[in-house]
């Protein structure tokens, strides 16, 4: 089956100093990859890579989003994805249901989904649909973002620090979507230091140390920060 997220060979330098190197990453449909890291490792400039963000004189490499090469054919790959930031990214003065349409008609998808179905799933209530989201809370405009990306139909889901500002309640709730978007087949890409979230969501946890993803095991039971300070200095 073909992956969803290929990534082969990609290095990234800034200023002469390579941040990524020569990284290699597949992600197929159904699963979902936390990928943990020091500060300053490069999290989000992987991410951003993947977003088709950085010129090419910055970083070498392939990405195929769905098959698709991101270089070859840039509009057609990122169509198949969807990226919540840190800080989600919706219209102030629009309501969840005009965000989601007018995001849909930005990308000329066809506006046959159904919008309402998608919201219930993000678990935004309904009585806050027709609200300006300038009065949502972050984890009520990530659910929009959320379900905006059930009513595209993406196939890869990018999370950019998504548990980060959430109170105990909307990370449940936020790790619960996570579980059900990879069962409806998504594959799913996480950035964050949350490492208990990241445990409880993930198929598998990644470390990027050194330009490189290395895989981590974590044993919850004997989890402490002094032991996660020895993992991401690599002395685990
Ligand atoms: N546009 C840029 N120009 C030069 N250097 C950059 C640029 N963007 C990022 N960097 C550098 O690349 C390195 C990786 O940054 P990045 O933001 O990807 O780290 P991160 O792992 O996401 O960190 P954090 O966990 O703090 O968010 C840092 O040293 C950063 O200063």
């Amino acid at each position: 089956m073909t992956a969803l997220l290929s990534i082969q060979q990609l290095s990234l330098r800034f200023a002469g100093r390579e941040i990524l190197k020569q990284l290699d990453l597949s992600l197929p449909a159904g699963e979902v990859v936390s990928v943990l890291g020091s500060n300053g490792a490069g999290k989000s400039t992987l991410l951003k890579s993947i977003l088709g963000l950085h010129t090419a004189a910055h970083q070498t490499g392939t990405i195929q989003i769905a098959g698709v090469d991101l270089e070859q054919a840039r509009h057609q790959a990122l169509s198949q994805l969807a990226y919540v930031p840190e800080q989600p990214a919706v219209y102030g003065h629009l309501s969840a249901l005009e965000n989601i349409r007018y995001f849909l008609s930005l990308g000329a998808i066809s506006q046959t989904a159904d919008i309402a179905s998608c919201l219930t799933m993000a678990g935004l209530p309904e009585q806050s649909w027709h609200r300006p989201c300038s009065e949502y809370s972050k984890g009520m405009k990530q659910k929009v973002m959320l379900a905006f990306a059930l009513a595209k139909q993406a196939k890869l889901l990018l999370l950019d620090e998504p548990n980060s500002g959430l109170d105990p309640q909307a990370t449940e709730e936020l790790n619960q979507l996570i579980v059900q978007c990879k069962a409806r087949g998504m594959g799913i890409l996480v950035v964050t230091h949350d490492v208990l979230s990241a445990m409880a969501f993930s198929d598998r946890l990644l470390m990027l140390a050194n330009g490189q993803l290395q895989p981590v095991v974590i044993d919850q039971s004997s989890l402490t920060l002094d032991s996660l300070k020895r993992l991401y200095q690599g002395q685990a």
